[in-house]
């Protein structure tokens, strides 16, 4: 083995011949930069990552590729990215952020330019909501001020205390500058299950009426939830403040994954783990979850979240008979 000296100097000295490597690309291939200036959600990459990695989402897909390209546009943006994700738990509403955070930062979730904070984890205590206050305005305010490309995930949004919220909105809004930090090129993400209920409705009165999922689009989605959710005082919903002062740039609905969709994850789960795609297997752990409503079974409860465990659970048992056959 190379020491690192010797490999160090050996670096050092090929790029100081060829000048090929310039300084910040030479440092960032060892230690993760923010993105440049110029550097913006690229939509054609994105693409080509929701299509392989994101199933039955079609309306999701297109409105995150909508604001990629809406954020290419913009050299200088008036404000944050705001995406707010809506659906039933186990669609891909985390997944679809951590495609979109990776674009910025290929790192992802392990980069230090993304933030998740999950509500019940971070913020739990009522009492608290002070200093949660506190601790959040100066975490997002230092991290924008050493990358303005930061993004901040915020899962179980609908459990966020409105207190908290209040403290976000500063930087979500049309302001130039906050305390001297400008936001406008950080990515904001929410996520909840607000909604899905009603987005789970629509899914099934196309399938009822025999239409295809695919025919599906944004804005039959939107009026249902403008009615029921977002116009309505009194469904509680976390984020009518936002929606009132148009901070969201885009809702993003997640429908509920069917058959088909949970067998693509359980067939993707099989290959990111090195096994070839055994369609016994993809049968044997589909049987084993359970699907609604009652009578048609169409949509998946747990979407694609239980594949993980499920497979765990079938290779261990599969393991087990193997040693007791030998
Ligand atoms: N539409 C999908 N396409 C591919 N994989 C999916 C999809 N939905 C869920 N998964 C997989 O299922 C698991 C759970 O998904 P994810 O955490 O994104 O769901 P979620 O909608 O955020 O759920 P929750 O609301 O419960 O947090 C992940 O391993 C993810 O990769």
């Amino acid at each position: 083995a190379l020491e690192p000296l010797s490999v160090g100097l050996a670096i050092g000295a090929a790029s100081a011949l060829t000048g090929f490597l310039s300084y910040p690309s030479f440092y960032c291939s060892y230690v993760e930069c923010c993105p440049g200036e110029g550097q913006r959600l690229n939509a054609s990459a994105l693409r080509a990552q929701l299509a392989a990695r994101l199933f039955g989402q079609h309306v999701a897909r297109d409105v995150a590729l909508r604001a990629a390209a809406g954020a290419a546009r913009r050299r200088s943006p008036r404000k944050a990215l705001v995406l707010s994700l809506h659906g039933w738990g186990g669609t891909g509403k985390n997944l679809l952020s951590q495609i979109v955070a990776e674009q910025l930062h290929p790192a992802g979730l392990r980069s230090r330019f993304v933030h998740l904070f999950v509500a019940t984890l971070h913020f739990p205590h009522r009492h608290l909501v002070r200093l949660y206050q506190e601790q959040l305005q100066k975490w997002i305010q230092g991290n924008v001020s050493a990358c303005p490309h930061s993004v901040f995930i915020f899962d179980e949004m609908d459990k966020l205390h409105p207190g908290l919220i209040d403290a976000i909105k500063p930087f979500l809004d049309y302001y130039e500058q906050v305390n001297g930090v400008s936001y406008n090129k950080a990515v904001f993400i929410f996520l909840s299950n607000a909604g899905a209920n009603l987005i789970n409705q629509v899914a099934l009165d196309f399938w009822r009426s025999g239409r295809q999922r695919e025919e599906i689009q944004l804005k039959d989605l939107e009026s249902v939830l403008s009615v029921g959710v977002f116009n309505n005082k009194n469904s509680g919903l976390w984020h009518s403040s936002l929606i009132e002062k148009n901070l969201i740039d885009y809702f993003v609905p997640f429908l509920p994954l069917e058959h088909k969709h949970v067998k693509m994850c359980i067939r993707a789960e099989m290959l990111s783990r090195g096994h070839p795609v055994d369609e016994k297997v993809v049968e044997e752990v589909i049987e084993e979850m359970t699907f609604f409503p009652k009578e048609e079974k169409i949509y998946s409860d747990k979407g694609c979240k239980t594949v993980q465990a499920k497979l765990n659970f079938h290779w261990d048992a599969v393991m087990r008979d193997a040693k007791a056959e030998s």
